[in-house]
């Protein structure tokens, strides 16, 4: 059986996020990566250069073309950019019938440029969280969302429910911007808290752990496994990941995509 898996996200020419991250997961965890290509960035670990959309048009053909003919078994979305581009997204999804759908909601790159526009929040809460099995915030993110504050653990189980009341099947909490020495990922299923306890590791090269953690979490739906085994293998996915970073670039590197191994 050969698992399926689309990413509609945002290009990093830099290889470290965004479409790459996913694709180069999604074969690392032994899924066929497909992509649509919703803006193209210049970018490197330095930080963002440009950001170049493409017209909702040209998202749309890309959905069409793999989906009439790959059926995807899951399906991820990262940088959409705009409330245009979510609403062809949450349509293509309600279409074609998609139900393993993990969205990470990409909102600011590490270096600060906004990789979604103000005004896109609205659209992404009112279209895109009803349609989302998986919802990936990190904390600023969850912030943005719920209007509250992220600074306890019971803050962050508080904006799950949140989340989850917005129509969202499963929310995961990422803890990367916490504070201490502990990461601490929750998720919420509507019923109970788990949390994936970790040990942060001190490096600057943490480039793409969001895009990477979430693109682990669909190879995994993509096989049929359940969100908690998801979640599992992309906890130890990243973990490795960040561990044996491969030191490249200037400034933020990109995580390691050959570390984990089944
Ligand atoms: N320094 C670190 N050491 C170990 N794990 C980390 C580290 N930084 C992030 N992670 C893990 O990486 C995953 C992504 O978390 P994070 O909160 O950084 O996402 P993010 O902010 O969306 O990432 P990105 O910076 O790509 O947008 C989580 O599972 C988190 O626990
Ligand atoms: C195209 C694209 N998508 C997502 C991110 C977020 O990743 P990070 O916060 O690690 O920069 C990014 N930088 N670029």
């Amino acid at each position: 059986m050969v698992y399926k898996a689309l990413t509609i996200a945002g290009s990093d020419s830099g290889g470290g996020a965004g479409i790459q991250a996913d694709l180069k997961t999604f074969h690392q965890l032994r899924v066929f990566g497909m992509s649509a290509i919703t803006a193209v960035t210049a970018q490197n670990t330095l930080g963002v250069q440009g950001v170049y959309p493409l017209s909702v048009e040209a998202v749309e053909r890309q959905i069409d073309s793999v989906a009439v003919d790959l059926s995807p078994h899951a399906v991820k979305t990262g940088m959409l950019f705009s409330h245009e581009m979510i609403e062809l997204v949450a349509h293509k999804i309600k279409q074609y019938k998609w139900t393993r759908i993990v969205v990470d909601p990409v909102m600011i790159a590490k270096g600060g440029a906004p990789l979604l526009k103000q005004e896109a929040v609205e659209a992404l809460q009112r279209h895109l969280l009803p349609l989302a099995y998986v919802l990936t915030p990190n904390m600023p993110e969850a912030e943005v969302l719920t209007n509250m504050q992220m600074e306890t653990i019971e803050q962050r189980k508080e904006a799950a429910k949140k989340l989850h009341d917005m129509g969202v099947r499963y929310v995961v909490m990422k803890g990367g911007h916490g504070e201490g020495n502990e990461l601490i990922d929750i998720l919420y299923d509507g019923e109970q808290f788990y949390e994936w306890k970790s040990k942060r590791i001190d490096t600057k090269h943490t480039h793409g752990t969001g895009c990477t953690f979430a693109a682990a979490i669909t190879a995994q739906l993509a096989k049929g496994k359940t969100i908690y085994e998801a979640v599992d293998v992309a906890k130890r996915f990243i973990q490795a990941a960040v561990e044996q970073t491969l030191q490249i670039g200037s400034g933020h590197g990109p995580t390691n995509h050959w570390a984990f191994h089944e």
